[in-house]
C-alpha cells in the first residue's frame, strides 16, 4: 500500500488535477491520497493558503476578508468548471468557507488555523467528487474521523502518538481515501494546522499510521537536486538519500520537503520517494535508511537566511559552572530558541532565528547577558545566511573542510563562523546574508 501526498502546485489547476487522478488510478497500491490547498498556477500567482491567511488577519483587524474568501472560492470553482463538477460542491465550499470567516474569534491563533485548514479540507472535497465522477470509488475522510489528534506544544503542533493506531483502520476504507493535509484535531476538536508546508508532515503521518510500503510525495520537480535550482541552474539531481541527509538539507533550506515530514516515515522504516507531477517517468529522487553508492564527499548543499549570532566572550568560561544553563535560561525567559552554539575556550556563539527577537527582546537579551553573566565582550550580528553542506561520505574523505573554505576564499566570500558540531554527516558555514547566492555557486561548483 502507497501513501501519496500532492503538492499545492500539483492540485492548482483542472488541468493538474487530470494528471493527479491518471497518476493515482495507474498504481492500485495508490490507497491514500493527501491534498494540499490550491497552490500557485504560474510564478506571480498566490496560494490559497497566503489568501486564507490575508483573510483571517483582516476580519481580526476588524475589516472584511469576505472579497477574499471570494477570490478562493473562485479558485476551486475554476477547477470544477475546467473539470465539469457539479457545481453543488462549489456552493458547499462557499457555504464552508463563510461559516469559518465568520466563526467566533475568542482565540485567534484557532480562528486562524481553522481558516487556514478550510484549503485543504475542501480541495480534499473537491478531489473525491472528482475521482467520483470519473467513476472511481473515492471518499473524503475529515482528520477528526480518522483519528488524527494534535497537540499544541508552545505554539507549535505536534502529532499525540496514539493517532498512529487509529490511522491504521483507513487500510481497510473501501476505494480511495482523499485526506486533506496540513491540519489535525486537538482532543478537545479543535483544528491545529501544522507549520507552512505541512502536508508533507500528514503524509507523513498516514504513511506510519497504515504501515504503508512506500510514501510518495508528488510535487512539480524531477528530483531533489543537490542545490536549490533557484540559484544555480540545472543542478545535478540525486537519486538517493538516506533520511540524515535529507533531514539536514530541508532544515536548512530545500523546501521540496518540510523537515518534520521524515522522522514518522523514517521511524515505521518506510521509504520516501519525491516524484513529479507533471513528468511522472522521472526517476525521481529515494530517501531511504542507508545508501551503498556515497558518491564523493557532498552529495547536497542547502542554505537560508534570516539568522543572527550573539557572540560572548568571557575569560574563564569554561571554568564557570552553569555558564551555559544561566545562558540559556535568559533565553528561555524571552521565548526564544537557538539553532546552534558553536563554542571555544573563552567564548560562545549562539545562532539564532531573527524574527523570535520581538520589540526590544534583542536589547533585553543582551542587557541581562552583559549584567548576569558579566560578560567581558557580547557582539550581535544581523543578517546571516547559514549553508549546510551535507553528506554521508563526508566521514570518510578528508579535506573537505578546506576543499569548502578554499573554495569560499576564492569566490571572496567571507566565513563568519564554521561549525562542523556533532553532526556526522553536515558541516555548516555562517555567512552574510548578501554572500548566501555567491557562497552556494562557489560550493556547487567546487562539489559538483
Ligand atoms: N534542492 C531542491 N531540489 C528541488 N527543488 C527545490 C530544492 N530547493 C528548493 N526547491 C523548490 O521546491 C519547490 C517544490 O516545493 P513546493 O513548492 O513546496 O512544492 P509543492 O507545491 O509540491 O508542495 C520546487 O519547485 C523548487 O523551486
Ligand atoms: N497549503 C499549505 C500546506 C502545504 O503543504 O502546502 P504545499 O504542499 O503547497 O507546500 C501551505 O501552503 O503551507
Amino acid at each position: 500500500m502507497k501513501v501519496a501526498k500532492f503538492g499545492g502546485s500539483s492540485l492548482a489547476s483542472g488541468e493538474q488535477l487530470r494528471k493527479v487522478f491518471e497518476i493515482v488510478v495507474s498504481d492500485p497500491e495508490r490507497k491514500i491520497v493527501v491534498v494540499s490547498a490550491p497552490g500557485k498556477r504560474n510564478s506571480d500567482d498566490i496560494k490559497v493558503t497566503d489568501l486564507l491567511i490575508e483573510a483571517a488577519e483582516q476580519q481580526l483587524r476588524g475589516e472584511n476578508g469576505e472579497y477574499l474568501i471570494e477570490d478562493v472560492v473562485s479558485r476551486y470553482a475554476s477547477i470544477a468548471e475546467e473539470l465539469d463538477i457539479s457545481e453543488s460542491v462549489i456552493t458547499g465550499i462557499h457555504e464552508n468557507f463563510m461559516a469559518l470567516l465568520h466563526a467566533d474569534q475568542t482565540n485567534p491563533k484557532r480562528y486562524l488555523d481553522a481558516l487556514k485548514a478550510g484549503g485543504e479540507d475542501n480541495n480534499a472535497k473537491l478531489v473525491a467528487g472528482y475521482f467520483q465522477s470519473l467513476g472511481v470509488e473515492a471518499q473524503y475522510i475529515n482528520p477528526k474521523k480518522a483519528g488524527l489528534i494534535v497537540t499544541d506544544e508552545g505554539g507549535f503542533t505536534r502529532v499525540l502518538p496514539e493517532s498512529y493506531d487509529r490511522l491504521y483502520a483507513l487500510r481497510d476504507e473501501p476505494g480511495i481515501v482523499v485526506f486533506p493535509g496540513f491540519f489535525g484535531y486537538t482532543l478537545d476538536g479543535d483544528v491545529l494546522t501544522f507549520s507552512r508546508s505541512g502536508s508533507d508532515i500528514t503524509g507523513s503521518i498516514l504513511a506510519n499510521g497504515v504501515k504503508a510500503d512506500l510514501y510518495e510525495n508528488f510535487t512539480d520537480v524531477d528530483a531533489v537536486y543537490a542545490v536549490n535550482p533557484n540559484v544555480v541552474s540545472n543542478p545535478k539531481g540525486i537519486r538517493e538519500l538516506t533520511y540524515r541527509e535529507m533531514r539536514e538539507l530541508s532544515y536548512a533550506g530545500f523546501s521540496v520537503f518540510h523537515d518534520e515530514a521524515l522522522i514518522p516515515a523514517f521511524r515505521a522504516g518506510i521509504p520516501v520517494h519525491i516524484q513529479n507531477t507533471n513528468n511522472p517517468a522521472a526517476q525521481g529522487t529515494r530517501i531511504v535508511n542507508t545508501r551503498d553508492n556515497t558518491n564523493g564527499p557532498v552529495i547536497g548543499i542547502a542554505s537560508d537566511k534570516g539568522f543572527c549570532s550573539i557572540y560572548i566572550s568571557k575569560y574563564l568560561m569554561n571554568r564557570e559552572v552553569g555558564f551555559g544553563r544561566k545562558l540559556l535560561h535568559i533565553l528561555e525567559d524571552y521565548g526564544v530558541s537557538y539553532e546552534h552554539i558553536p563554542s571555544g575556550i573563552d567564548d560562545v556563539t549562539l545562532i539564532l532565528r531573527q524574527d523570535q527577537m520581538k520589540g526590544d527582546a534583542e536589547k533585553k537579551i543582551i542587557s541581562r547577558i552583559k549584567k548576569e553573566l558579566h560578560a567581558d565582550e557580547v557582539n550581535v550580528e544581523h543578517d546571516l545566511a547559514l549553508i549546510m553542506v551535507v553528506g554521508e561520505g563526508m566521514r570518510h574523505n578528508v579535506g573537505t573542510t578546506a576543499r569548502a573554505s578554499k573554495a569560499l576564499a576564492e569566490a571572496k566570500v567571507n566565513i563568519e563562523m564554521i561549525n562542523q558540531g556533532s553532526s556526522e554527516v553536515s558541516m555548516m558555514f555562517g555567512v552574510k546574508g548578501h554572500n548566501e547566492e555567491t557562497a552556494i555557486q562557489a560550493l556547487y561548483h567546487e562539489f559538483f
